[in-house]
């Protein structure tokens, strides 16, 4: 089959997945946002494909699964995709067997274990940072010298901070820009807006660019990268962007709501409000995947 053929095929079989985030978007912290337990209910009731992508690395898909599951959102772990995830499967290509020192928790120890990876605490072959609570001034200073050393600098993600009920907690960004600081060293990031994550997790739904759609709340990774990877995107206003910020950017989402309660009607919301997708910006790698998901 051409990919002239398969563009038809794909206005044929026209579905949308959505990849939604979620720190900002479903919750805020520990709170849920309200709307957001009916939200995933009418996706899972009309069968509409979706999939969470966080830049949030400490919890493993069935740690995200039972804090869902605590706010009344009922979803099973193929739902799930962590930086840490991306993160792991990257390192795995790179350099399979590889190993790893790792400022970092839970979920990110469990990708990178589940890739074939060792944690090691000298010479590793990288340094991979996280989230986490447990970072030290030693972990830091043994990180510095494993990166003058040789070891590559990998980040999960670069959020500097993330909004939470009570105010802002420092994000991984923040001590990646320390050890970058420290060593003069720049380090290669997974996650969103990385192509790397974003292309992974439409390739985890078996869709094509043009079926693709984006929620996030933050403009620097889901709508920077939605934008960069041709998917549409729809800003929702619960988490690190306010309306007035908006000015400051010179790339924006198709859609901005004030919250995912707005799209429960999801049905009619990808009918009337969201733009027409470009087909031509379709990238569709796996023929046998796709018409094996589209059938
Ligand atoms: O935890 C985060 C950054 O610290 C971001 O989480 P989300 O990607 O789920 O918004
Ligand atoms: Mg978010």
């Amino acid at each position: 089959m051409t990919p002239r053929t398969l563009t038809k095929y794909t206005v044929l079989t026209m579905r949308t997945g959505l990849l939604i985030d979620m720190d900002g978007v479903i919750y805020r912290g520990s709170q849920l946002i309200p709307g957001a337990a009916e939200f995933i209910q009418t996706l899972r009731r009309e069968r509409i494909p979706f999939i969470f992508l966080t830049n949030n690395s400490q919890r493993t898909r069935r740690d995200v699964c039972m804090k869902l599951q605590r706010m009344g959102i009922d979803v099973e772990e193929r739902h799930i995709f962590t930086c840490a995830m991306a993160t792991a499967r990257f390192l795995a290509k790179l350099k399979p067997s590889g190993t790893a020192y790792v400022i970092g928790e839970g979920g990110l120890l469990q990708a990178l274990h589940l890739n074939g990876y060792s944690i090691v605490d000298h010479e590793p072959d990288f340094v991979v940072v996280g989230e986490g609570r447990t970072i030290t001034l030693d972990s830091l200073e043994l990180a510095v010298n494993m990166i003058l050393g040789g070891a590559k600098l990998i980040a999960t993600n670069l959020d500097p901070n993330c909004p939470t009920k009570g105010g802002t907690r420092p994000g991984a960004g923040a001590t990646v820009a320390y050890l970058e600081t420290v060593t003069g060293r720049k380090a290669f990031s997974v996650g969103k807006p990385s192509p790397i994550m974003m292309r992974a997790a439409r390739k985890e739904l078996h869709l094509a660019t043009s079926q693709t759609v984006m929620i996030g709340d933050t403009m620097e990774t889901d709508i920077l990268g939605a934008v960069q990877l041709g998917f549409r995107s729809v800003l929702t206003l619960t988490g690190s962007t306010r309306r007035e910020d908006l000015g400051k950017y010179a790339f924006g989402p198709d859609v901005i709501v004030e919250s995912i309660a707005e799209l429960c009607d999801i049905g009619r919301f990808i009918d009337r409000d969201l733009p027409k997708a470009n087909q031509d910006d379709d990238t569709v790698t796996n023929m046998a995947d796709w018409v094996a998901a589209n059938a």
